[in-house]
């Protein structure tokens, strides 16, 4: 690690705290109070959550943390930084791992490793109208996978930074690394819009151009995936013409 991995980005707060039910849950009680961007980190999660209500394992040795922030655009463009933040996870584990670990984006927000999943992302508003925040919460498998009986069928094979690459990083030397790589691409965001954002993000698209299903709600669609949309919704090519899909479990 060199000093410049310690730097922390301007303007930027941080919470830590050795335990916690969920950074999520304790990003919703400091909300109102505060100002700026704040990453709430944690070393250990007691009661973590992922997407659609799933529980997510976050021992310590594993990253968990929560940003809060004001998107830009408010509430439309709100959904856009899972974008972001995907592609700042993606950049920071890049920079962990080497510019020859195999990383790619899952639509919208998996960071996988080798293929199999290594982070996950869950977004939620918190507050209205003038009072909107944005709480991004982030776990990260540096050291240890959910045991494969707690894992839905179907679900993405979770993998691990060290048993993928050997390398060992702590939660504590990772959130500066990820504190950066946001600042930089929301920077992106704020200055050249969803586009930068949009070009970057399907150049780490996990099978891009190849076919995937995706479920959404009871319906099953198969097809090629084609690009996303200006929105951020996945394009699929099937059969009789291209669906755009706003929220889905993805299989490849
Ligand atoms: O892939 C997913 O389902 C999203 C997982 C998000 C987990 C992180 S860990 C930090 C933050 N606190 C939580 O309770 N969940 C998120």
């Amino acid at each position: 690690m060199s000093t410049k991995d310690t730097v922390w980005p301007e303007g930027v707060a941080r919470h830590v705290l050795p335990s916690v039910d969920s950074t999520m849950n304790e990003a919703a009680r400091l909300a109102p109070g505060l100002s700026g961007s704040t990453w709430i980190f944690a070393r250990v999660q007691t009661a973590a959550r992922g997407r659609r209500g799933r529980a997510w394992r976050a021992p310590e040795g594993n990253f968990s943390a929560t940003l809060v922030m004001r998107p830009e655009g408010g509430l439309a463009q709100a959904a856009l930084y899972s974008f972001v933040a995907a592609l700042a996870l993606e950049a920071a584990l890049s920079h962990v791992a080497g510019p020859h670990a195999r990383l790619a984006i899952k639509w919208p927000n998996d960071v996988l490793l080798d293929g199999g999943k290594v982070a996950g992302i869950l977004l939620e508003t918190l507050g209205q109208g003038a009072q909107l925040k944005l709480a991004i919460g982030i776990g990260v498998n540096l050291a240890h996978t959910p045991a494969p009986d707690t894992l839905e069928s179907g679900a993405m094979v979770p993998v691990s930074l060290l048993e993928q690459t050997g390398m060992r990083v702590t939660p504590d030397d990772f959130l500066p690394m990820l504190a950066r790589a946001f600042a930089h691409y929301d920077q992106q965001f704020r200055d050249y819009g969803f586009d930068a954002i949009r070009n970057a993000w399907l150049a780490r698209a996990a099978r891009l151009g190849e076919q995937i299903t995706a479920r959404v709600g009871g319906q099953t669609h198969h097809g090629i995936f084609e690009t996303i949309d200006h929105s951020g919704a996945l394009i699929l090519r099937e059969q009789q013409g291209t669906r755009a899909i706003a929220a889905a479990d993805i299989f490849f």
